[in-house]
């Protein structure tokens, strides 16, 4: 676990882990204004669905409590749930605190710091029973195959699927973790092997088109990976290269499970279909670092997410239930 959480409350302000910069180095943002936030989120310097979530509802916070704010709270609430479309936790972390708005300012920051401290219980719950699940079901010591980052950093503290990783470390049931790179970011190369190496997990880092052979070559037990959002019928979105993977342990036999808190479940979106999948900028793709890696104009389409349907997922685990 990272030693200060990824996302906070302190001094008036929001104080989060600036992910763009790891793992080179932890540097931390002083976010003052709801527009600094936004541009936060929209860059990925904080991301990952109960971070955003969280986020979400400081963001409310931080209007309701700014003096002479030029913004009207559910102007700047409206503006926040739009910065990304996929993660549902954006939008409820948001609803969440303004949903206090009427009681004023303390009460709306009280709701925001309540989102904060249910995730952080959240987490560690969902670590427990996932842990529980995987020892019952399958027994241990496991290696497992995990994609993008769903740890610590995209949560407040501890993890969603990173967070049953961290369960079965603790517990001495942990072998190996197999996390992809996660193009064309690299929250797995560069968020969750940070991560692994602070909690002192035994990991490999594969390129995202090995990760289907991982499995399939009988490297890992289980695949656990987190959601942006789960649909009313039990699709799952997520980090896109999830999809391959999930086709990848249906056709070998080995358990997909999805680690996420309740907020993550969408009862008002039907199916996968129905959820907004984000297109990130082109150049993400046809550049790296900032090197072009494609012949100027190249077109790239860059979805950000893809829909695992449900009848590949094996087992969801919140922090109240396994189905
Ligand atoms: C506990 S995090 C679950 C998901 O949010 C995570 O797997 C993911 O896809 C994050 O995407 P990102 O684009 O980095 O915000």
């Amino acid at each position: 676990m990272s030693s200060v959480r990824t996302v906070d409350w302190a001094d008036h302000r929001i104080v989060a882990i600036d992910q763009t910069r790891l793992p080179h180095e932890v540097v931390l943002l002083d976010i003052e204004t709801v527009d600094d936030l936004i541009a936060a989120i929209r860059s990925l310097a904080i991301r990952g669905a109960p971070a955003l979530g969280v986020a979400g509802a400081l963001g409310v916070a931080l209007a309701a409590v700014s003096p002479g704010s030029a913004d009207d709270v559910p102007a700047a609430a409206a503006r926040l749930r739009a910065a990304r479309p996929t993660a549902v936790n954006l939008a409820w972390g948001v609803d969440q605190a303004l949903a206090h708005l009427a009681g004023g300012p303390d009460a709306v920051l009280s709701a925001a710091i309540r989102v904060r401290d249910e995730d952080i219980a959240s987490c560690r719950a969902i670590g427990e029973r996932g842990a529980d699940w995987l020892l019952e079901r399958v027994g241990g010591p496991l290696a497992i195959q995990t994609h993008c980052n769903a740890g610590a950093l995209a949560c407040v503290e501890w993890g969603t699927a990173l967070g049953v990783v961290r369960s079965l470390h603790e517990r001495g049931a942990l072998a190996h973790v197999y996390a992809d790179e996660t193009r064309p970011l690299l929250q797995g190369a560069r968020l969750t092997a940070w991560e692994l190496a602070r909690m002192g997990a035994a990991h490999t880092v594969v390129a995202d088109a090995a990760g289907p052979s991982v499995i399939a070559n009988g490297l890992v037990q289980a695949v656990v990976v987190g959601a942006d959002r789960i649909a009313a019928n039990g699709d799952v979105v997520n980090k896109v290269g999830t999809y391959p993977l999930a086709l990848a342990a249906h056709r070998a036999g080995v358990p997909f499970v999805v680690a996420a808190p309740e907020s993550t479940v969408d009862m008002a979106t039907p199916t996968g279909a129905d959820v907004p999948i984000e297109v990130r900028a082109a150049e993400e793709v046809t550049a790296f670092a900032g090197v072009a890696v494609a012949p100027p104009g190249t077109a790239a389409l860059n979805y950000a997410f893809d829909v695992t349907p449900r009848d590949l997922v094996t087992a969801i685990v919140t922090e109240a239930r396994v189905f």
